[in-house]
């Protein structure tokens, strides 16, 4: 397993990563959430020794990475794909790392076909795609054999096909009882791939709990219900005691209470229903309601507007409504080349 304890990294006034203790175990997936500049990647910097703290300490299972004999034997790790020396074949590439950490030759070509670069081992790595560049990365880190498994941003550049694999190939390490330990900011395959997860704002751990339980806290389920007899419906839920409001396209949003119980309540009272749906929040809403405070960097609203013939910059659409406060025919600059326009005029 990986324990860190008050781990801690300062980059002059920056605090990058601020006092985390927490563990992450093996058996599982646990997957490692935060918005940019979160404190992610150096985090597992110092995991794996490339950083020093500027407190606290991270063992892997139990020792500090400099007491690891043949660190690539005990953790794996993919961090950034393209930092391998361009002029190497892929092959040659592997074989230094096994070299060096007392692996087996054999090791090479076995995870140049795990990760199915086989058929370019000897080619120079500089002419691969970012895709392929993962792979290598993804083969660096198994070559070891590790029990322990960092990956940040795995599927960076990969293809649906590399997706999915990658996906299976975290699932089934973790099955084999090893620590697999992810980033991402791809939410929906974080929620097909992780079981735990780790959520860190400006450094600071905010969750370290289940994805089941992440996304139970941190969103809000309920029941759309949508009737011709809306009104009848309403009145009905609220003699009940049951909250609920109207939302868009005729439905009810009813928290609280179970569909079956509004389905048989509706019946009761013959009424009408012609939608009855539970709706539960995904990872990307949970996500970005726990996180909403800690984001560094906010865009602008607004549409990025492409600049067509005789429509400036900033225009409406045809038949969009025309901005409170505008003159009929005069287009107002609003959202994204706003101030270029205002400049220009
Ligand atoms: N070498 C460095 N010198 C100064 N500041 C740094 C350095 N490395 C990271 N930082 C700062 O530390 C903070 C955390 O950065 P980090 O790269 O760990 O975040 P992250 O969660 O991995 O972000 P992303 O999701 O964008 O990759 C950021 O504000 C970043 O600008």
């Amino acid at each position: 397993m990986i324990e860190l304890e008050g781990l801690t990294k300062h980059y002059g006034d920056k605090v990058a990563v601020d006092d985390l203790t927490l563990t992450v175990r093996p058996g599982i997936v646990t997957g490692f959430l935060g918005p940019n500049g979160a404190g992610k990647s150096t985090t597992m910097r110092m995991m794996l020794d490339l950083d020093n703290p500027t407190a606290g300490t991270v063992r892997i299972d139990g020792k500090h990475y400099r007491q690891l004999q043949d660190p690539l034997t005990y953790i794996g790790a993919l961090l950034e794909a393209k930092s391998v020396h361009g002029g190497r074949s892929a092959a040659n590439h592997l074989l230094c790392l096994a070299q060096s950490n007392g692996i087996p030759r054999s090791r090479v070509t076995e995870v140049l076909d795990t990760v199915g670069l086989s058929g370019v081992a000897k080619k120079r790595s500089k002419g691969f795609s970012l895709g392929m560049s993962q792979r290598l990365g993804i083969a660096a880190a198994l070559l070891g054999d590790p029990q322990v498994l960092l990956f940040d941003e795995p599927v960076n550049g990969l293809d649906p096909e590399g997706i999915h694999w990658i996906r299976n190939l975290m699932k089934n390490l973790a099955a084999q009882g090893r620590t697999v330990f992810v980033s991402s900011h791809l939410m929906s395959e974080m929620a097909l791939t992780a079981e735990h997860l780790i959520v860190i704002g400006q450094g600071r751990l905010m969750a370290d709990t289940s994805m089941r339980e992440f996304i139970q806290q941190n969103s809000r389920s309920y029941v759309r219900v949508r009737s011709p007899e809306r009104e009848k419906l309403l009145d009905l839920l609220h003699s009940e005691g049951i909250d609920a409001v109207a939302a868009g396209n005729g439905s009810l949003e009813v928290d609280g209470v179970p569909a079956d119980r509004l389905g048989e309540l509706a019946a009761a009272h013959q009424l009408v229903l012609h939608e009855l749906s539970p709706q539960q929040a995904s990872l990307e809403e949970a996500f970005m309601q726990l996180t909403a405070d800690s984001v560094e960097y906010h865009a602008r609203d607004g549409e990025p507007v492409p600049a067509q013939a005789g429509s400036p910059p900033g225009g409406r659409a045809p038949g969009a409504p025309q901005p409170a406060g505008a003159r009929p025919g005069e287009a107002q600059p609003t959202g994204w080349g706003a101030d270029w326009q205002k400049k220009r005029s």
